[in-house]
């Protein structure tokens, strides 16, 4: 199948290919990738632009000691190949198949777990003073892309680093590109660098010039060393990490293997914290995904002859931005926030219509809730819209500069609940927990795509702090009931004395479901649309307290912290005395898998549900006393 792939099971067989056969090797796996991803999707453009520095980096380290943390990791699939798990590649993302991004316990040579972006320096020079410490022997390297630099996280990691003297090597692979337009002005600096030959061969010249300029004189040695730095600053590429006290070298091309292996080879014996600029193709070798990357970031399955056909699906996300682009039209004064996910977060449809009120941060989710706090102050009305899993390293944020003032910004919390094939490090199941802890802010979560609408139109003319959670994927519309504009209260669907169903959010249509298969059996369900999950609606739970002898709550979070927790705890304060039973995710990290198998798997499908509800109505099994 592949003459020279089919024959490397480990790094050290890259040992034997020429560098020929080294670039034949390349070629082998972006045809491998391309075909593999297009079966199981996955994030195909950021591993077509890694391939050369991925084998390199193989041909240099030696994994089994050296250390290689990869940014983000979803541009970690070379790496895998090349660490042996190439036969596992048809499992990619699938329900105990291959993670999508480096697992320790998938591998020797995963030293460090990713998914959050901006890490990777951090912990690179953790595990490099950790080594000194130790005294230990072996080399680490940080892979960070250019998005990737833009975070927080990774300014901090390099003005550490810099500080140091430690023996670590950051890699900056630049493709130009991270799933946003180029972002700020680390971006623009990178570009600096990287653009015409010209900028290169002016900053060549002009250092030359002013190492070649004769200092006089005493005061003006001082002010021609000053004026030198300056310049030399100025004008060399890099200045931004050399200010920082990080050595800088390049840029290389990051698709010429034996360039990039002469690098490392020579910067294994430079001393201290190193970066190396790396240029390359986001996509390469794949036409459509080089033509659009963005669009070939994460892909499902798709014909490659065709390429990656968009859907026309109607997701919770285009609802988001349709909704909001009805806003915008109406008023001037809405503003919109992405940290690095435009089409993800449903923005693009805004961004179309109304491009100077939508915000890309890069990947800086702290920076852009402090933002919108700071924009709240002026009159604005801010939008962040961003995944539930990367709001978690904005908490101080939304408490000390948003909901400590009371400010009137609206938190659109997309992926909320299980996202499935990206696993652990992109599960939405904490929110609830994180956020309702704070003071002053509201949390909703509506039970269909009206009700999204409702509440975000409701959001518009709220002047406090309010986070609404919606799922990732397919909107759907429970229109059979009635809109209804009391969104801080609970919605009673189906009355019914005895037993209730008191769910948010996406498990809302399981619970109707449930009473649906119920009634065949001649039980009756009441179902409550817990919409407000914080502060939650006091008249309902007086009700159910008063009412009910069986109470189950439905949500797609982990348990502690989560809505069924805070309903149980509730429920016991206002006097209800009887059964109640929880269906929430445990507390634990959920693996990575096709959605529907992980309900399963955790109790949270329709059949499961059905089954306990009746043992325990009917044989008393499997629920809690409340008294
Ligand atoms: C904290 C956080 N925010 C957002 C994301 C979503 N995300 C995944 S990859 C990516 C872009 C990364 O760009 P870059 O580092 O340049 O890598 P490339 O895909 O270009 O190789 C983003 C924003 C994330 N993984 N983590
Ligand atoms: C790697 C990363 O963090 C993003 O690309 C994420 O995988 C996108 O998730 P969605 O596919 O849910 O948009
Ligand atoms: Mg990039």
């Amino acid at each position: 199948m592949y003459k020279y792939l089919d024959n490397i099971n480990k790094p050290s067989d890259l040992k034997r290919l020429s560098l020929i056969e080294m670039d034949e090797l390349a070629k082998e796996i972006r045809k491998f990738l391309i075909k593999s991803v297009s079966k199981t999707g996955g994030h195909l453009a950021s591993n077509l632009g890694v391939v050369e520095l991925t084998l390199a980096l193989h041909s240099v380290y030696d994994t089994t000691k050296d250390k290689i943390v990869f940014d983000v990791g979803h541009q970690s699939y070379v790496h895998k190949l090349l660490t042996g798990r190439k036969e596992k590649f048809s499992t990619l993302r699938q329900y105990e198949g291959l993670s999508g991004f480096p697992k320790r316990k998938e591998s020797v040579h995963d030293c460090f777990e990713t998914g959050h972006s901006s890490t990777s320096i951090s912990a690179g020079l953790g595990i490099a003073l950790g080594r000194d410490f130790c005294k230990d022997k072996f080399k680490v390297v940080s892979v960070i892309g250019d998005g990737a630099l833009t975070g927080g996280l990774a300014l901090e990691g390099l003005n550490h680093l810099g500080s140091t003297n430690t023996d670590m090597l950051v890699i900056l692979n630049d493709n130009d590109m991270s799933i946003c337009e180029n972002v700020g002005g680390l971006s623009n600096s990178l570009y600096n660098i990287r653009m015409t030959k010209a900028y290169r061969k002016f900053s060549k010249n002009m250092i030359n010039f002013i190492s070649s300029v004769p200092v006089v004189g005493v005061k003006a040695t001082n002010a021609a060393v000053r004026i030198k730095d300056s310049l030399k600053h100025m004008v060399m590429p890099g200045a931004f990490f050399e200010e920082m006290g990080i050595k800088y070298f390049g840029p290389v091309d990051g698709h010429d293997y034996k360039s990039i292996v002469h690098a490392l080879k020579e910067l294994n014996n430079i001393e201290g914290p190193k970066i190396l600029h790396v240029l390359t193709t986001k996509g390469k070798g794949y036409k459509y995904a080089q033509d659009n990357p963005s669009d070939y970031h994460g892909v499902s399955k798709f014909d490659i002859a065709k390429g990656v056909i968009s859907s026309s699906q109607l997701t919770y996300s285009s609802v988001a931005g349709n909704t909001l682009n009805s806003i915008f039209e109406r008023d001037s004064k809405s503003v919109a926030i992405t940290a690095a996910m435009i089409s993800g977060t449903g923005l693009d449809i805004l961004f179309e219509k109304h491009s100077k009120r939508v915000i890309d941060v890069g990947i800086a989710e702290e920076h852009a809730v402090t933002l919108a706090a700071g924009l709240a102050t002026s009159g604005i009305k801010p939008y962040f819209v961003v995944y539930s899993t990367f709001l978690q390293r904005a908490y101080d944020q939304i408490l000390h500069d948003v909901a400590l003032q009371d400010l009137p910004v609206t938190l659109l919390i997309d992926r909320a609940g299980l996202v499935g094939e990206d696993g652990e490090t992109h599960h939405g199941v904490f929110d609830i927990g994180f956020l309702s802890t704070i003071p002053n802010l509201t949390i909703m979560s509506p039970r269909d795509l009206v009700e999204l609408q409702d509440m975000i139109e409701f959001s518009h003319s709220y002047n406090h702090p309010l986070a609404i959670r919606y799922p990732r994927g397919k909107a759907v519309n429970l229109s059979s009931h009635v809109r209804d504009s009391r969104l801080m209260k609970w919605e009673w669907i189906y009355e019914e004395p005895k037993i209730a169903i008191v769910a948010i959010g996406k498990m809302v249509e399981t619970a109707i479901k449930i009473r649906e298969s119920m009634a065949l059996l001649g039980i009756k369900i009441a179902v409550v649309n817990a919409r407000c999950i914080k502060p939650m609606d006091d008249l309902s739970i007086q009700k159910l307290s008063e009412t009910m002898d069986y109470i189950f709550s439905l949500e797609d979070h982990v348990y502690s912290g989560g809505f069924s927790s805070k309903l149980k705890q509730k429920l016991f304060d206002s006097g209800y005395i009887g059964k109640f039973k929880s269906f929430s995710l445990p507390d634990e990290f959920i693996e990575h898998g096709n959605t529907e198998i992980l309900l399963s798997k955790y109790g949270l499908d329709n059949n499961t549900i059905h089954k306990n509800i009746i043992e325990c109505i009917r044989y008393n099994e499997g629920y809690e006393e409340i008294s």
